[in-house]
C-alpha cells in the first residue's frame, strides 16, 4: 500500500503545517499535523471541554460504528514549549492519503492547554515519531507509520514541506518526481525515540564549510531550527543590527537587514537554507523587528531540525532495520 496526502501550512508564516486525515465510519475529517518529534496520535473530541474548543474540528466516537473505548487507557503529554494535552483512547479506522489502518489508536483529549485552544486551525497531532515515545498507559500505543508499516511497498515515509506553500507527505514510496539528484542517507540512533543523527557540518553564507558532528531530531512538528549556540552566535554576527533578546526570548533583527543562507551537510552532502526562511517573522504586525528562523538549542538540551531546516530538502524517514534518514535536493 501507499498513501500520499497535503502538508498545509496553517498561518503566514508555515508555525505548524496540517494533514487531512479521516477517522471512523462513516468518515470524520480533522486537518492534524503530523509529528515525527512526538509520538502520540491525540485529537479535539467530543471529550474536549468546549471551553477549550475555538474552531477545531472534532472526533466523536460515538458517531463511529467501528470506534472502540481502549479501556482504562489514559495519555498525557507536554511538549518543551510548556504546551500539554491528556484523556483517554479509542480504537478506529483512520486514514491518511487514501492509506488505511484499522483500529489505530485514536487519543481522544479530555485536556488542551491554551496554547493548542488558541492553534484554531490544528485539530490534534498524529505522531512519527518511534513508538517509545508514546505516552498511553497502562499498554504503550503503534504510531500510524508502525501499524502501516507491514503494508506498505516501501517502509518509508516522505516529507516534501515547502515555504509559505501546500507540500505533501507520502506513505510507502519515494516520488522520484519530488527530489532532483541523490538522496544522501545518515544512520538514525532511535533511541530515545526521536529520529536522531548528526550533521556533518555547516556554513554560514559563503563562507567555509565548517565540519563537525552535530547530533539533533529530525522534528516535521518544531517551527524552527535550533543549534548551538557556537552556530548560531557566529550566523548572527552576519546581521546588521542582530541581538540576542531576552525580551523576545531569542535573536532579532531589523526586518531591512540583509540574512546570509545557512547551508549543513548531510554526509558529503551540502543543503542551502534560504535567508527568506531565517528572515521568520515580525515581533508584530506592525514592528520592524524580526525574529529569527535560526535559534539557540542551549536552553533546550537537544538540538532540533524543525521545518525551517527540513523545508530546504526532500526527507525520507525510512524505517528499515536500521533505521535511516535521506535528505534530497529539490
Ligand atoms: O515536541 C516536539 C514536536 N511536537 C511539537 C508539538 C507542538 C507543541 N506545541 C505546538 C503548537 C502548534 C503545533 C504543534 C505543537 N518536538 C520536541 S522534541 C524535544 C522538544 C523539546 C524538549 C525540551 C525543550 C524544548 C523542546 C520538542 C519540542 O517541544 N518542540 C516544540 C518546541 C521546541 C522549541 C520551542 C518551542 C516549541
Amino acid at each position: 500500500d501507499t498513501g500520499s496526502a497535503a502538508a498545509i501550512p496553517i498561518n503566514e508564516v508555515d508555525i505548524a503545517y496540517v494533514t487531512p486525515v479521516t477517522v471512523g465510519t462513516p468518515p470524520q475529517t480533522l486537518m492534524l499535523d503530523l509529528d515525527t518529534g512526538s509520538s502520540d496520535l491525540w485529537v479535539f473530541s467530543s471529550l474536549t471541554p468546549s471551553s477549550q474548543i475555538r474552531g477545531q474540528e472534532i472526533y466523536t466516537p460515538t458517531k463511529s460504528s467501528t470506534s472502540q473505548l481502549l479501556n482504562g487507557h489514559t495519555w498525557s503529554i507536554r511538549y518543551g514549549d510548556g504546551s500539554s494535552s491528556r484523556g483517554t483512547v479509542f480504537t478506529d479506522n483512520f486514514t491518511i492519503g487514501g492509506l488505511e489502518v484499522k483500529s489505530q489508536a485514536v487519543q481522544t483529549a479530555q485536556e488542551v492547554s491554551s496554547s493548542f485552544t488558541q492553534e484554531q486551525s490544528l485539530d490534534g497531532l498524529v505522531g512519527l515519531g518511534f513508538s517509545t515515545l508514546n505516552t498511553v498507559r497502562p499498554s504503550s500505543q503503534l504510531t500510524f507509520f508502525d501499524n502501516a508499516r507491514p503494508n506498505l511497498d516501501e517502509e518509508v515515509f516522505t516529507a516534501d514541506l515547502k515555504y509559505h506553500a501546500t507540500g505533501t507527505y507520502d506513505f510507502g514510496f519515494i516520488d522520484s518526481k519530488k527530489h532532483n539528484g541523490t538522496i544522501t542517507y545518515t544512520p538514525v540512533q532511535p533511541s530515545p525515540g526521536y529520529w536522531t543523527h548528526s550533521l556533518s557540518g555547516y556554513s554560514v553564507g559563503s563562507g567555509a564549510f565548517q565540519s563537525s558532528q552535530i547530533s539533533g531530531i529530525s522534528d516535521t512538528g518544531t517551527t524552527l531550527l535550533y543549534l548551538p549556540t557556537a552556530i548560531v552566535t557566529a550566523y548572527y554576527r552576519q546581521v546588521q543590527g542582530a541581538q540576542n533578546s531576552q525580551y523576545y526570548g531569542g535573536y532579532v533583527f531589523p526586518c531591512a537587514s540583509t540574512l546570509p543562507t545557512f547551508t549543513f551537510g548531510i554526509e558529503g552532502a551540502r543543503f542551502t537554507i534560504p535567508a527568506s526562511y531565517i528572515n521568520y517573522t515580525r515581533i508584530s504586525p506592525t514592528s520592524t523587528t524580526c525574529y529569527g528562523g535560526l535559534q539557540s538549542s542551549s536552553g533546550l538540551g537537544i538540538n532540533i531540525f524543525g521545518d525551517v531546516a527540513l523545508k530546504a530538502a526532500f526527507v525520507v524517514f525510512s524505517g528499515t532495520n536500521p533505521p535511516r534518514i535521506g535528505f534530497a535536493p529539490k
